[in-house]
């Protein structure tokens, strides 16, 4: 039995705008998905959704990955069994990780020989088949790990402070978020256009800042992309609520990450201060979790 696995990610700035072809700012997190597969005589997938065969109901990513593998190399069957730490359509890119951890997995197992490069285009070319339109962001940084500015590919330096997530445990669909910015932009072109530029703007921006480490205008940056994400309507009041309780209990700056409309906000904010403002989301009704950027993408966990 073979083990992979791939890290979450979190947003620093540019999501939805990445998906117009703006530069997002994206970080890896230490929550991972864990991926292990083993010779079978027909397709098994097993996760917390439940146990199938090939099913794009339930497993539509891993399902996937495993049609892909089958253009490139004969496999009749083989069991593959999830276990994630990333909670499920939350924007912490649940759906990268667990196929960027499959595809690592079957390319071990089988010995395709796939290098990273090979690895974050096959999984951002099924992140496209199952959701849409897909940038290529949560598919590369949950392949090399770090900080990744997009589409540039360019590594930036490890966010070297705390990193706050509050979820609302309010399942969000990034596929139907993303069809909702569509269908905005498709009304309000001249109105959406340049919210989406503008948010395209704090990564641009924000590049030195991480690099220099300045977190003070890096987390006002993030403040400001929040209040554009409100504007193209992927908000919601509990995600309005814990990004306010974060800035009111020593975050630099915090908002969405991800898809939006439900899921998860981040917040980043001095390592002293990170209980403080995890309790204050809790204390909003948010389920907090404190964790670290991580430069470690996808690996071989075992075998
Ligand atoms: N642990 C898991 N096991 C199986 N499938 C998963 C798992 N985590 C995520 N997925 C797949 O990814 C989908 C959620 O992806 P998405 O809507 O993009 O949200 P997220 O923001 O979490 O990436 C799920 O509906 C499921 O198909
Ligand atoms: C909204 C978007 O920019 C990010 C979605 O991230 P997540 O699936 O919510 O983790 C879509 C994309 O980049 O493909
Ligand atoms: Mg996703």
């Amino acid at each position: 039995m073979i083990t992979c696995s791939a890290p979450g990610k979190v947003y620093l700035f540019g999501e939805h705008a990445v998906v117009y072809g703006e530069p997002a700012v994206c970080c890896a997190v230490d929550i991972r998905t864990r991926v292990s597969v083993a010779p079978a005589d027909s397709v098994t997938i097993s996760s917390s959704l439940g146990t199938t065969g090939i099913d794009f109901e339930t497993h539509p990513y891993v399902s996937a990955v495993v049609e892909r593998f089958r253009e490139i190399i004969s496999l009749e069957g083989v069991s593959i069994r999830i276990v994630s730490e990333i909670p499920v359509g939350s924007g912490l890119g649940s759906s990268a990780a667990v196929t960027i951890a499959t595809i690592k997995a079957l390319d071990t197992l089988l010995g395709t020989g796939l290098e990273l490069d090979d690895i974050a285009r096959m999984g951002h070319e099924v992140e496209q088949r199952i959701q849409g339109a897909a940038s290529q962001t949560d598919t590369y940084v949950c392949t090399m790990g770090g900080v990744v500015m997009i589409p540039q590919r360019k590594g930036l330096d490890l966010i070297d402070c705390g990193i706050v997530i509050g979820n609302t445990n309010i399942f969000s669909s990034t596929k139907e978020l993303v069809a909702n910015v569509a269908e905005l932009n498709e009304s309000f072109p001249e109105v959406i256009g340049p919210v989406l530029s503008s948010i395209g703007m704090m990564s641009t921006v924000g590049e030195d800042l991480v690099n220099s480490k300045d977190y003070v205008s890096v987390g006002k940056l993030m403040n400001i992309n929040q209040g554009l994400l409100d504007a193209i309507g992927v908000g919601c009041a509990e995600l309005s609520s814990f990004t306010y309780a974060a800035r009111n209990n020593g975050a630099y700056g915090a908002k969405i990450t991800g898809a939006g409309g439900g899921g998860c906000m981040v917040a980043i904010a001095p390592r002293e201060h990170v209980d403080d403002v995890a309790a204050a989301i809790a204390a909003a009704g948010g389920e907090a979790v404190v964790t670290e950027a991580t430069d470690i993408g996808v690996r071989e966990e075992s075998r």
